[in-house]
């Protein structure tokens, strides 16, 4: 079904390809670039530039075609309020060529930093409008019109960041949103599984012991931030774009995108998003870079299936190039210009009503394509309209198609199982680009797929990434959850800056302050012992010792919350091997509390082997994962195995020296303890 309406829209699209040539146009900087690369057939007398503008503070009568800084586009100017035809109209429109990468991607130089910002006549000019159309009001919203229809968010204080305020905003964000339980996982009577805090979560793993008695196994991750179910999507967005607005404007691309299961709420967190931004966008603009040149421009295109289509030009197909500089060019992509919110909310509706939804095993209306929605700052070398304006900054929205990966490769549709290959490479693709980055590689393997070849520039140089993984709190879905979070996991452990170390530290508070989850491996008497070998302790420990995984037997299915003392209990337990060594009076509690620190030292000792190990499996059990069905091409597959090995080998490595230091300790207990029989006899 897809298949023919893809190959239908083609058909159209190949219509819409024919193009008048002007020789003029070769002047222009598209031209050169296709000059350059021998593609001046394809050029267009227009450019896909589409002005989408009106002006006169978002009144739809005053909307006018602003004169275009490429080649005019002038049959759409006036398009009429509502009139959606008009816009989309493929012969009004003219596609043309959008290098969307090529000689924009070469950032204007430096900007003029914010001036100062006056936050009354902010709020004075847009008070009248609002930019909350997607949000779904809750609880915690309160009738305070005013403040909903201009939310004193913290983008009012964001915009008075200075540029150094601005470049502390992480290079990487990785935040996860648990949505609620649904009408049918509620039917199920299916559990939530996810305790949450503030910003760690607990998987709790319903699990079989051979005697198939069931116990609980609990997975603890700490990221960024984590956001509960009943977190609204106008906070979602402070928490995670809100704060990369104002770098656009200081020549950086951001990209924040959206992973996990289908059905885990990646579209309804993704949505609202974009129209957040440009508000704030176009607030700076307007204000703060008022009269500076500053134009806003959108585009939305999908990947399916490997190819692109272009949501905003009925789904018409786009090829990518490759310049001599190894830029990315999209052509033919359709962007609009705009500097109203409510152009963009219709331009974002039409985008999201083209996208390709089709029948999966998992959830009817799959999306099985990943949707990426750009907003682009650009801005003429002398900051007016004459010229053709160039790229300062980008914001890309990336809506990924669902992350299920194998569940579809029993499903009898061919179609689908293509579809699910394709979204198995480019997510596998997409992590190892993201590993290969944190590994300071010179080789990024942008390559592998189609989404990481369009993303490549937004990953390089001065760049942000917000992750916003979306998990389901079902225990149906506890094995797609756990796979996210791993993924999710991998990500975070981009992030060199202080921030991981940081997070352990605090997560480690507080999970000792609130429940008797099981402690992370790393305890500071342990980062802190003056023992030589602790210098030796591997360094992608520390970083990456986020999820800590303890089984707590259980007779029968006992709901988690109720376990905290049954867990200290069975932990102390757990110490049996020591709990026959002979008493020594209390003279000997020096002694006592000797042995004590040892035995708590060999036990964390113990976990975080137990955890490497654990974690190793992991990183196995994922690849393979993603691997299924993934039909990578031979030499792509070898160099993944060869990526697959170095990191399993430094793994290996850090399991060594976790051996090492446990021989270590178990001297040092057996020294110990002959000291204190010696004494005692
Ligand atoms: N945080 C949330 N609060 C309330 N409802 C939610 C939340 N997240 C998701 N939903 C609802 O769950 C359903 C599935 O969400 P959504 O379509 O966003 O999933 P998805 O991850 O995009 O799925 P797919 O990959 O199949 O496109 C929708 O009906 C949506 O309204």
């Amino acid at each position: 079904m897809n298949n023919s309406r893809q190959m239908q829209r083609s058909g159209v699209s190949t219509a819409h390809h024919q193009r008048q040539y002007s020789d003029n146009f070769l002047e222009t900087s598209n031209g050169r670039w296709l000059q350059s690369n021998g593609l001046q057939h394809l050029h267009s007398s227009n450019t896909s530039s589409q002005e989408y503008a009106y002006y006169g503070h978002g009144s739809r009568a005053s909307r006018y075609a602003d004169p275009p800084a490429t080649p005019p586009v002038s049959s759409h100017a006036s398009r009429k309020n509502g009139d959606e035809d008009q816009v989309s109209s493929p012969s009004e429109l003219s596609p043309g060529l959008l290098d969307l990468h090529s000689l924009d991607t070469e950032l204007l130089s430096e900007m003029p930093g914010p001036g100062l910002y006056n936050g009354s006549s902010l709020y004075q000019c847009f008070q009248s409008r609002s930019f909350d159309d997607f949000e779904i009001p809750t609880s915690k919203q309160t009738g305070n019109n005013r403040a909903h229809a201009f939310p004193e968010n913290n983008f009012l204080k964001t915009l008075s960041l200075d540029k150094d305020k601005a470049n502390s905003v992480a290079k990487i964000k990785v935040v996860v949103r648990k949505r609620p339980l649904n009408k049918k996982e509620l039917a199920k009577t299916e559990e939530d599984i996810i305790e949450t805090h503030a910003n760690s979560l607990t998987v709790h793993e319903t699990k079989l012991k051979v005697d198939l008695t069931e116990y609980v196994e609990k997975h603890n991750f700490v990221f960024d931030a984590v956001l509960n179910e009943e977190v609204s999507n106008e906070e979602v967005y402070r928490e995670t774009v809100e704060p990369i607005v104002p770098i656009i404007f200081q020549r950086t691309k951001a990209t924040c995108f959206a992973y996990g299961q289908t059905g885990s709420g990646k579209t309804y967190t993704m949505k609202p998003l974009p129209l957040k931004a440009s508000g704030d966008i176009l607030r700076l603009m307007n204000h703060t870079y008022r009269n500076q040149g500053f134009q806003l421009f959108v585009s939305f295109f999908e990947i399916y299936g490997g190819k692109l289509f272009d949501l905003l030009n009925d789904r018409k197909k786009l090829c990518m190039r490759e310049d001599g500089k190894q830029q990315v060019c999209i052509v033919g992509l359709q962007e609009y210009r705009v500097s109203d919110v409510e152009m963009i909310k219709d331009l974002i509706e039409r985008g999201n009503a083209t996208r390709s939804t089709g029948t999966t095993g998992a959830n009817e209306e799959s999306s099985r394509s990943h949707a990426i929605l750009q907003l682009a700052i650009k801005r003429s070398i002398d900051g007016t309209e004459s010229k053709t304006p160039r790229v300062v900054g980008k914001l890309s929205f990336i809506d990924l198609a669902g992350s299920e990966r194998g569940a579809d490769t029993t499903d009898n549709d061919k179609q689908t199982r293509i579809e699910g290959a394709e979204i198995n490479k480019s997510l596998l693709a997409l992590k190892e680009c993201i590993r290969a980055l944190d590994n300071d590689q010179n080789h990024i393997p942008f390559r592998g797929s189609k989404l990481t070849e369009v993303l490549r520039d937004s990953f390089v140089g001065n760049s942000r990434t917000v992750m916003i993984s979306c998990i389901s709190p079902s225990s149906g879905s506890c094995e797609h959850t756990l796979n996210t979070l791993r993924y999710a996991d991998r990500v975070k452990s981009l992030s060199k800056g202080s921030n991981s170390k940081k997070d352990i530290i605090f997560s480690t508070a507080n999970l000792r302050e609130s429940t008797a989850l099981p402690m992370p491996s790393i305890p500071p008497s342990l980062s802190s012992s003056k023992d030589d070998a602790a210098d030796a302790w591997p360094q992608q420990i520390q970083r990456e010792d986020y999820e800590v995984s303890e089984e707590s037997y259980e007779q029968g299915k006992l709901p988690w919350k109720k376990n905290t003392s049954e867990d200290k209990m069975r932990k102390a337990n757990g110490q049996t091997k020591w709990k026959d060594l002979p008493k020594v009076d209390s003279k000997n509690s020096d002694s006592d509390d000797d042995l004590n620190d040892l035995l708590q030292e060999e036990e964390d000792l113990v976990n975080a082997h137990r955890k490497q190990v654990e974690e190793t499996m992991d990183i196995v059990r994922e690849e393979m994962n993603l691997l299924v069905e993934a039909d990578l091409p031979g030499n792509q597959l070898d160099d993944y195995v060869i990526r697959l090995n170095a990191i399993l080998s430094q793994k290996a490595a850090g399991i060594q020296q976790l051996q090492t230091r446990l021989a270590h300790f178990q001297k040092r207990l057996r020294d110990h303890n002959v000291l204190v029989l010696s004494s005692a006899y």
